[in-house]
């Protein structure tokens, strides 16, 4: 029975927020970026992704004693106003960071295939290893990449991990010939990422290495990284979205509008992690009727050749999220519609399901049906 004493604002964009969140109150969904102090004063709960500032002007004088994330980034909010005004703050942690270490692989052997190399001859250097870098780095390693991880603050709290694993200090890991960011974005504390790959760290990259940014704008350095003779940029986050930087835009071999953890697991994970912790914190029952509108399992894949392991994992791996079909969903060399095109389409992002959700029909290579069963995929 709904509870018509709560209210719940909450972003449009998160999945089934009526079906999941209406018997807790009365659930006002609105675009991120129109959720402003007039629309959250007298809500008891509110509920966003990354396109809401949540800080003083939003929620100076408001009844708001509830705020939840159901994504992962936190430079979007001001968690210490939340605490110095005793706001109960929960974000989902970990929510889509299956969905990111799916899409880096993909590229990898979307760029595999373009270039003509081989992945197994390559090093991935890997900047941050949390709960994004460290899913990366195990599905790398099943698959005979070798990786180089950096991440200063985690060596701190876990020291044997020099030892146990390839880390390394940046200016080591930034001679991978592919390097991949994925750091928050912070701008202060011991390590601050905020231009972390500065104009000078830049300097060292060589013109076979491959840079890829899907954490956040601003940890590589933008206006360096124009200018920086790459073999290819794969980009995904960006500062300024969606009036992003055209010439780092032009330069990009892949482009897409920050998707990277847009899975529908993702997604799904992240509005659920933040309900059931406003359940806890309401004190009331969780209810799990909603879960009847999720999709049915996508249709089997077939895999046209297995002559080549690498062929054809790009191959499903492209039939699972065709990232082509996101870069080229934006492209436009007219800055205006690019922009435009930019939010529209991550607003209304095609489904996609995570491997775990995708049943391969089995290929007659035994040593590929391994893999891809060790990757998640069932096969049939
Ligand atoms: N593109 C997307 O759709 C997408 C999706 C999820 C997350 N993200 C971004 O990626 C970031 C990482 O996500 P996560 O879930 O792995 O977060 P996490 O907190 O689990 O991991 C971040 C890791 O970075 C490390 N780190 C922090 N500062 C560092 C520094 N200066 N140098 C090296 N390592 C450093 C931390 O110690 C930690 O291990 C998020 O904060 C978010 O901004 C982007
Ligand atoms: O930080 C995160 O979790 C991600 O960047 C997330 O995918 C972004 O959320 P969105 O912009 O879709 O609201």
């Amino acid at each position: 029975m709904t509870n018509h004493s709560k209210t719940i604002v909450i972003d449009d964009a998160v999945p089934y927020a009526e079906a999941i969140f209406s018997h807790l109150g009365k659930v006002i969904t609105l675009p991120g970026k129109s959720i402003n102090a007039q629309t959250v004063k007298n809500a008891d709960a509110l509920i966003v992704r990354s396109r809401t500032q949540v800080n003083a002007d939003l929620l100076d004088g408001s009844t708001i004693s509830f705020v939840g994330s159901t994504v992962v980034g936190l430079d979007h909010i001001d968690q210490e106003y939340l605490t110095n005004n005793n706001i109960h703050f929960y974000s989902a942690q970990g929510c889509n960071s299956n969905s990111v270490a799916e899409y880096i692989i993909t590229v990898l052997f979307e760029l595999a295939e373009k270039f003509d190399f081989n992945l197994t001859d390559k090093t991935l250097g890997i900047i941050g290893v949390g709960n994004v870098g460290q899913k990366i780095y195990n599905k790398a390693k099943l698959l005979g990449i070798t990786c180089l991880l950096n991440d200063p603050p985690r060596l701190e709290k876990e020291p044997g991990l020099v030892a146990s694993d390839n880390y390394v200090d940046l200016n080591q890991c930034l001679t991978a010939d592919i390097i991949t960011v994925h750091t928050p974005l912070t701008r202060n504390g011991k390590h601050p990422s905020y231009n972390l790959i500065s104009a000078d760290k830049l300097k060292q990259i060589k013109p076979h290495q491959i840079l890829i940014n899907a954490a956040r704008g601003g940890v590589i350095n933008e206006e360096a990284w124009v200018n920086t003779n790459t073999k290819a940029n794969i980009i995904d986050c960006w500062k300024n979205e969606p009036e992003i930087n055209e010439s780092l835009y032009q330069s990009a071999y892949l482009a897409t509008p920050h998707i990277a953890g847009h899975s529908l697991e993702a997604k799904v994970a992240g509005s659920t992690m933040v309900y059931e912790e406003l359940c806890k914190t309401w004190n009331i029952s969780t209810q799990n009727d909603w879960m009847k509108e999720l999709p049915e399992q996508p249709n089997i894949i077939t895999v046209s050749q297995t002559n080549s392991i690498q062929k054809a994992l790009n191959e499903i791996f492209n039939k699972t999220h065709d990232i082509n079909r996101d870069d080229a969903a934006i492209r436009s060399d007219d800055i205006q519609k690019l922009h435009n095109k930019y939010e529209k389409y991550r607003r209304n992002f095609p489904i996609y399901r995570e491997w775990d959700q995708q049943r391969i029909k089995k290929t007659n290579s035994q040593k590929l049906n391994n893999l891809l069963k060790k990757l998640g995929f069932t096969l049939v």
